[in-house]
């Protein structure tokens, strides 16, 4: 049979860096077991993840190299001891508790405390930490190490080294055999996440070219002007003193990493406000977080940097006068909006991360159309309460049924579907590759956009109709939507069950940039997605449908549009005013502020997901692709907008989305068409 031309490409790519056929094999063999032959993966970065694997391979060769030869030695010395001291062997086995002075070796303290060698155990782990930054890349800087926060013996603590050329972790005591291995960029695919330490704040690695009419803004944490580098704050420098970690003792779920989680506290802890004065908030991951609720380790707060910042923009070109915000009225925004002067001229300009380490991949973001910078807004990759809202649940409100306890690994891969798959027909709404099923996918893509498809249900009591002052008006109706019901820390299965997808956050690799068409910032994939694949979650303040109303009364007309209400649950009982939710991606946010609306063919459909809690006013509402998208495409999602309906009430914007199914079709240049004709 022919070489795979793929097989051949990556040898040649490894001779080139001097490595020989024989060390690539085994290393390859094992990364295409481990990323299911997702070739891109180890392709990307010319081959950076097989350089690793190479080198860990190597690493742990060498390891064990050295403990069978340290064995031996041992062995050696003391098959050698008992020969040349026959004595001393007849007193140990006679005179065990006497001490004697040996001449031949005399630290040896027979039947004493003093008698102490380094457990093998002991002894492996310390040279694999030592071990595990030799043989990478020699002309690589170990960057990682010398810009932690932590330094190395406290990551060692942890059992995380840091360093390598493809900013690898290693992992504990690095067994690639284990399935522990260098991280790539983009991270695993799903159903391959092994048990990850992920390091606790993100090292800025990011370096841009330099050319003296390019202005380059390398966000978070440094700025790249004219050749120098410059601290810029970012979210994870506004911390404040006023931590608070989700830890707690007594009743709760144990977590993998022994920590308790009292659903008391985190309860209380979920209804604190947000205090709008970011410059002296604490770490807000750990503050207000929902779902992470219990999986958040505590990270130590970050020193308090008493700047001003609203005085600090990361547009800090030399002229600061042209400096603009955008009017939030947030104080301490991550990346305020601002303009750079107009006597520079703009090729490019680029952030390494707009999350500041808080995903697991970077999300960059490149704008080669203006000279806008990203707004502001403060990255969560989790929800976070803003007030009101009633997101309690406790573990006694899941019950066996429910979720599955007696589960253990991954729930996909047993041949009896198990409780969780009951709430979507006795069928797991995944594929063991991790993505959402073709049927079930299909069903939801019907529900919305075919006419004949879609319905409706009409709560009792409509929280909408209550909110303008109508509370026994005949509810408008709220589309039906299947749910997806994800495992959860009840169940007995993995943290890697195939059944956890959204909860464990973005794995693709993705790219804010700024639209050719006018739509302003939109999100976009670096690599070709497959249908089905998980993209990201709607994440932002959860608000009641009375303070959202409240926020929205002080927005100006025409503002953008960030918020969804999470209606989908309202069918099972009459739903109470802290009970009718609203996610606001406004202020607080991932990058799904970033995704522009595209009428009826978007690439991307919202799909409610229940994770911790049964009762499903509060829900998860994840993005999946609804084909196969390629990478640099945009990623859009269908708002559901009523155009003419929100023109009236001033919300509506002009659409742009280009589909031939274009709702706004005056102003959108889309083609006259049926809703009938739709894809
Ligand atoms: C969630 S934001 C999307 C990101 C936004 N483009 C930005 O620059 O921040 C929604 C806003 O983007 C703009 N937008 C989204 N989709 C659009 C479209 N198809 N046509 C025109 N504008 C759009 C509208 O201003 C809308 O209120």
């Amino acid at each position: 049979m022919a070489p795979n031309p793929r097989v051949k490409a990556a040898f040649a790519a490894m001779k080139s860096l001097g490595i020989p056929e024989d060390r690539v094999k085994p290393a390859l063999k094992k990364l295409l077991q481990i990323y299911e032959k997702n070739w891109e993966l180890i392709e990307e970065e010319s081959y950076s993840v097989l350089v690793d694997a190479i080198f860990e391979y190597d690493n742990i060769k060498m390891v064990d190299e050295k403990r069978k030869s340290h064995l031996e030695e041992e062995e050696h010395e003391a098959q050698e001891q008992e020969f040349q001291c026959p004595l001393k062997r007849l007193r140990h086995r006679n005179q065990e508790n006497e001490p004697i002075a040996s001449s031949c070796n005399p630290t040896l303290h027979i039947g004493g405390a003093a008698l102490i060698q380094p457990k093998q155990e002991e002894f492996h782990h310390q040279l694999v930490q030592n071990e595990c930054n030799k043989g990478k890349m020699p002309d690589m800087p170990n960057e990682v190490s010398q810009n932690k926060g932590e330094n190395q013996s406290e990551a060692k603590d942890k059992g995380v080294i840091f360093g390598g050329p493809s900013k690898g972790v290693c992992i504990k005591e690095a067994n690639f055999d284990s399935g522990a291995i260098c991280l790539p960029k983009n991270g695993l695919p799903v159903s391959n996440q092994v048990a990850l330490t992920k390091p606790e704040d993100e090292p800025f690695t990011g370096e841009a070219p330099l050319n003296e009419n390019l202005i380059v803004l390398v966000l978070p944490g440094k700025e790249k002007i004219a050749g120098e580098d410059r601290d810029v704050p970012t979210s994870s420098h506004l911390h404040g003193e006023d931590t608070e970690c989700l830890k707690g003792s007594g009743i709760g779920c144990n977590d993998p990493g022994d920590r308790t989680i009292n659903f008391g506290e985190m309860q209380d802890m979920l209804h604190k406000p947000i205090r709008e004065n970011t410059s002296n908030v604490g770490p807000d991951k750990e503050n207000l977080s929902v779902p992470s609720i219990t999986t958040d380790i505590c990270q130590e707060s970050t020193p308090r940097i008493d700047k001003d910042v609203t005085n600090s923009c990361a547009c800090n070109v030399e002229n600061t006068e042209s400096v603009q915000y955008d009017g939030t009225g947030l104080q301490g925004t991550l990346f305020p909006h601002c303009e750079a002067p107009s006597n520079v001229h703009y090729s490019l300009l680029k952030g390494d991360d707009i999350s500041s380490g808080e995903e697991r991949a970077n999300i960059s973001w490149v704008n080669e159309m203006n000279s806008v910078a990203p707004p502001s807004f403060r990255y969560t990759p989790q929800n976070l309460v803003f007030k009101d809202a009633s997101v309690r649940f406790t573990f006694a409100q899941i019950n066996d049924g429910g979720c599955c306890p007696s589960c253990s690994g991954d729930c996909l891969s047993s041949t009896i579907p198990c409780a969780c798959a009951y709430a979507n027909d006795g069928e797991f709404a995944y594929s063991i590759r991790g993505l959402v099923k073709e049927s079930f996918l299909d069903e939801c893509i019907a529900l919305v956009r075919e006419p004949k498809r879609r319905s409706h249900f009409h709560c009792q009591e409509c929280p909408l109709e209550r909110l303008k002052g109508h509370p026994l008006k005949t509810c408008n109706g709220h589309l039906k939507r299947k749910f997806i019901k994800e495992c959860w820390r009840k169940c007995g299965c993995s943290k890697q069950c195939g059944n956890r997808v959204v909860q464990r956050g973005i794995s693709c690799s993705l790219q804010v940039f700024m639209t050719s068409e006018g739509k302003g910032w939109g999100l976009r994939t670096l690599n070709d997605l497959p249908k089905g694949a998980f993209v990201c979650e709607f994440i932002g303040e959860i608000l009641t449908n009375i303070e959202v109303n409240e926020r929205n009364v002080n927005t100006v007309e025409g503002g953008k549009m960030y918020q969804v209400i999470l209606d989908s649950g309202w069918d099972t009982a009459s739903v109470m005013d802290d009970e009718a939710l609203c996610l606001d991606a406004t202020h607080y946010a991932n990058i799904v502020r970033f995704i522009n609306h595209r009428c009826n063919d978007a690439n991307l459909i919202e799909i409610p997901v229940e994770v911790e809690s049964p009762k499903r006013h509060y829900y998860h509402l994840a993005l999946f692709t609804t084909r196969k998208v390629q990478a640099k495409e945009e990623l859009t999602w269908d708002y559901g907008i009523d155009f003419e309906g929100d023109k009236l009430s001033g919300k509506a914007f002009q659409c742009l989305c280009g589909s031939k199914f274009c709702r706004n079709q005056k102003t959108s240049g889309g083609e006259d068409c049926q809703l009938e004709d739709q894809p």
